[in-house]
């Protein structure tokens, strides 16, 4: 494929290490420090709408993966474009998707679980305090940094992402209110309850790394689609699944997966949540990953 030749000069490409729903991720060699890093390439054809709300939302991911800085978010290490791709070079994760941990694991054990949950809401916690919304969280989405269970993991693909900007709507609130609609203000619990959705996905994500497979699934004894199962919050804890997992942890998904945004626990009260409050064994991880990705204490 026509590569940039400034990208060719700078990194050697090598094998695919990744498919992804809208490009390839492959292992790169920096020719200068023979550093390994991971490509990921994004084809601009592959952007649903047309060209230009396309590039916009491309634009907005490129924006969003060059500014956040937390050791349990993908971080870009260099970035190229031509007319129909983008090549973002990115920290190589070695331990792989969740997706793929779980699906070849027979079961998480809870105290990984718990720390891979942990660094999952420290993630989603720097993106809210940062204005973002993830809106696309799912074990394909959360990067290993070893083989070994106890790792970093990082959140990556800001592809569905929303960035949450002061908006007419806030500056229309500021007013005196004597001819506004009751729908506006309505409208506007909504609109500031939107980072809820990520907290609902955590919840699903815990489920599926817990139990290898999501609350929500295509069941023909449960006589309901998914998505009515979702929308009335129907799910069940399977006790030969379950068995062995701490009520705590249980407690966790259930107030994640609560339908009314407005109750649904926020990663702030999940940070808070007893189960995530336990002492960690302090885990010195070897090499490069060995950064402190939260208050680890022993
Ligand atoms: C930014 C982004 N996606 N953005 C987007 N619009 N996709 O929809 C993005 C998505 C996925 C990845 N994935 C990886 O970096 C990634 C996947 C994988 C699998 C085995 C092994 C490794 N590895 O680094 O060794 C892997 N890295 C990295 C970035």
């Amino acid at each position: 494929s026509n590569l940039p030749k400034e990208l060719s000069e700078k990194y050697m490409i090598t094998k695919k290490i990744g498919v992804g729903v809208c490009g390839e991720v492959k292992l790169a060699f920096e020719r200068a420090t023979c550093k390994k890093v991971a490509l990921k390439t994004i084809n601009k054809k592959d952007f649903p709408a047309s060209v230009g709300t396309a590039t916009r939302s491309a634009e907005r991911e490129i924006q969003i993966l060059q500014k956040i800085d937390h050791p349990c978010l993908i971080k870009t290490k260099d970035f190229f474009q031509t007319d129909d791709s983008y090549y973002i070079f990115l920290e190589l994760m070695e331990g792989g998707e969740l997706f793929d941990r779980v699906k070849s694991k027979q079961q998480i054990k809870e105290p990984i679980a718990k720390l891979y949950f942990y660094q999952m809401l420290k993630a989603v916690e720097y993106l809210h305090n940062n204005g973002i919304i993830h809106r696309d969280l799912k074990p394909e989405n959360v990067l290993l940094s070893s083989h070994d269970d106890v790792c970093v993991i990082k959140i990556t693909d800001f592809n569905q992402s929303k960035i949450l900007e002061e908006s007419a709507l806030m500056r229309t609130l500021c007013g005196t209110p004597t001819y506004l609609a009751p729908e506006v203000f309505t409208d506007a619990v909504t609109v500031g309850y939107s980072r809820a959705v990520d907290a609902w996905s955590l919840g699903v994500v815990l489920v599926n790394t817990f139990i290898c497979y999501p609350p929500f699934y295509p069941d023909a004894r449960i006589g309901l689609s998914v998505s009515d199962q979702i929308t009335q919050g129907i799910y069940t804890f399977i006790p030969s699944k379950w068995d062995g997992i701490s009520d705590d942890a249980k407690d966790v998904v259930k107030k994640l997966l609560r339908v009314d945004p407005n109750v649904r626990l926020t990663i702030e009260e999940a940070l808070q949540h007893p189960w995530l409050m336990v002492r960690f064994i302090a885990v010195s991880l070897p090499g490069p990953s060995a950064i402190n990705v939260g208050t680890f204490t022993t």
